[in-house]
């Protein structure tokens, strides 16, 4: 078996708060990516997720723990990591004396590409992120949207082995969301590089993540392949009813039925319904809803999204038995 490329063993970050007390962010996690993979780390706001990838890429110390990158423990070698890796940081950290082109170009060479190779990269990348026209525009006249498209430019200029995503997609419009994962994607089989998401859209881990740890207040509470993670919901397959509107009645009467298992109300006119058997659930729902005065919009059986996984999960706060890759 190949070593992974990246170990991390019970790491934790405990900050002091401005009263003097200690809030921990991080809390013992331990887990590992293979080289190639795409892991997604999801969680709520605040779960803890910049911290942990703050930690990773050398931007945090770590209250207690070890991480290796390639078998390298980044504390005695964090030169050695920071060449591995690549970073969409959160905030914008571009060099805002800098021109775009001069942004990757500087970071090319930094990791060590020729000025030909960086600048030619450069130049294709300004032009698939939308940005030629303002190749030689000082990065503080940009608007969110296009620094947002530089920094993932500049994150992948030296096709890193290990790519963070802390939140990319977070301003860009779709067609620029296409073209971010064309690139990690193409990355990713060309040469291997391994990614590691966070992202509040569940879409994009659902389409092309191998991996996926759902994380809350400091701790992994599920990790493994959205088919294992199916299995911590009550039900592998839901029904999805859109009415006009959810009322209390309605809810009674689905709570009653003793082949439903669990109801979850997405919002005032979505209902996810996780029954006890697949065995022709819909006609057996159906009639419910016609005895109630509700306009049913839309019903369908479908498996669980990974919406409905992480809303399960984190509502249900125990450690979960799925740690496929702790
Ligand atoms: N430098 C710091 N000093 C004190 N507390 C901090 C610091 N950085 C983060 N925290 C706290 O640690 C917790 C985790 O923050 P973190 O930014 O890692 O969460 P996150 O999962 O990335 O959230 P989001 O989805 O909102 O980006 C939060 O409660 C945050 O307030």
């Amino acid at each position: 078996m190949t070593k992974p490329l990246l170990e991390v063993h019970n790491l934790r970050k405990v900050f002091k708060k401005a009263d003097g007390s200690q809030h921990v962010a991080v809390d013992d996690i331990s887990f590992h990516l293979e080289t190639g993979e795409i892991f997604s780390f999801l969680g709520p706001n605040g779960a803890g997720k910049s911290t942990t990838i703050n930690m990773i890429t050398t931007q945090l110390t770590p209250t207690s723990g070890t991480i290796k990158i390639a078998g390298r423990d980044i504390r005695t070698d964090p030169i050695n990591a920071r060449r591995k890796i690549g970073i969409v940081a959160q905030y914008n950290n571009l060099d805002r004396g800098l021109t775009a082109f001069e942004n990757l170009v500087y970071h090319g060479r930094y990791f060590g590409m020729t000025t030909q190779a960086a600048e030619q990269r450069a130049n294709e990348l300004l032009a698939d992120f939308g940005l030629s026209e303002w190749r030689q525009d000082y990065v503080k006249s940009f608007s969110g949207g296009m620094a947002q498209r530089l920094k993932i430019a500049r994150a992948i200029m030296h096709r890193p082995q290990l790519l963070f995503l802390d939140e990319p997609t977070t301003g860009l419009d779709p067609a620029y969301r296409e073209i971010l994962w064309d690139h990690v994607l193409r990355l990713n089989r060309q040469q291997q590089t391994t990614v590691f998401l966070t992202t509040h859209y569940m879409e994009e881990p659902e389409r092309f993540s191998d991996h996926v740890a759902i994380y809350q207040q400091g701790k992994i509470r599920a990790l493994g392949t959205i088919p294992e993670l199916r299995q911590l919901v009550p039900a592998a397959s839901i029904v999805y009813a859109t009415v006009d509107a959810v009322t209390a009645p309605l809810l009674q009467e689905l709570n009653q039925q003793p082949f439903i298992k669990e109801i979850l109300q997405k919002d005032e006119k979505n209902l996810a319904i996780f029954p006890n058997t697949d065995d022709q659930i819909l006609q057996q729902v159906l009639p419910i809803f016609e005895q109630q005065p509700v306009k049913l919009e839309n019903i369908r059986l479908s498996f669980a999204s990974l919406d409905d996984i992480f809303v399960h999960v984190t509502e249900h706060p125990t450690e979960m038995e799925v740690k496929a890759h702790a």
